[in-house]
């Protein structure tokens, strides 16, 4: 579905990776692991074509780039805008249903089935401003249910999430792949990572690394540490 072709990724023309080539198959799923700071959301930016590769090709399947729905860093989002779940939620009609054309009574179906899927039946009418973390990560994830496109980018899903809602996100992102959603997720949760993603891109400072999560992950040291523990 998308191949990287000794795709260097960065801004204004300053490398922050070393070259990347391999492809994200259609209705793959996949993490994207690194330390702080070694390409992951450039990744996704790039796959967004928010950044063009310093260098290198990305190219699509058929040519042209999938419908794709994006989970932002929580830290890039504006929690104070004056919006209810429901206008957040129906934004992911967007595509279907144009900018300035009101929701059809099939879009409002599909909005109060989304919210309801995320456990937030009781929320729809409250200020995006007042959820908790978990709760506005569920709105998130409603909004991109609603949207059903053929990728999905994920940047660290869960963060500020608690052990539950993690698990239950987790199982809606797993719907998706099931569902033939190629999926793509930028995590530092290696337990998660083993369990859930058949597939691995380790970036690194000098080398990337892209295959099975078996012969990946064991190459990724997090705290690049070997750490003995005295009493
Ligand atoms: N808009 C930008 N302009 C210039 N440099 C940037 C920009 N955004 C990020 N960078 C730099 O690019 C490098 C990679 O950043 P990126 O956010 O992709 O890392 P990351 O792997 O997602 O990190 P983290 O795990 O901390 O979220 C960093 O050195 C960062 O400072």
């Amino acid at each position: 579905m998308i191949e990287l072709q000794q795709v260097v990724l960065g801004y204004q023309g300053r490398a922050v990776t070393s070259p990347l080539s391999g492809k994200f198959c259609a209705g793959s799923m996949t993490a994207v692991i690194g330390a702080n700071g070694t390409g992951k959301s450039t990744l996704l930016k790039t796959l967004l074509r928010l950044h063009a590769p310093v260098s290198g090709r990305v190219e699509y399947a058929h040519g042209t780039a999938p419908r794709t729905a994006w989970l932002p860093q929580l830290a890039d989002m504006d929690r104070q805008f004056p919006a209810t779940v429901y206008d957040v939620v129906s934004m992911g009609c967007w595509p279907a249903r144009g900018l300035f054309s009101s929701l059809t009574r099939r879009h409002r179906e599909l909005v109060t089935q989304a919210i309801d899927r995320v456990g937030l039946s009781e929320m729809y009418k409250q200020p995006i401003e007042t959820l908790s973390g978990g709760q506005f990560q569920r709105m998130l994830f409603a909004r991109l249910l609603i949207q059903d496109a053929p990728l999905v980018l994920l940047d660290e899903p869960f963060t500020g999430v608690d052990a539950q809602t993690t698990h239950f996100l987790m199982v809606l992102i797993h719907q998706m792949h099931e569902a033939g959603q190629t999926v793509i997720t930028v995590l530092h949760d290696n337990e998660l990572v083993e369990r859930f993603f058949p597939e691995v891109l380790l970036l690194g400072p000098d080398a990337c690394h892209w295959g099975a999560t078996q012969q990946v992950l064991p190459r990724y040291n997090p705290l690049g540490l070997n750490l003995v523990l005295s009493a």
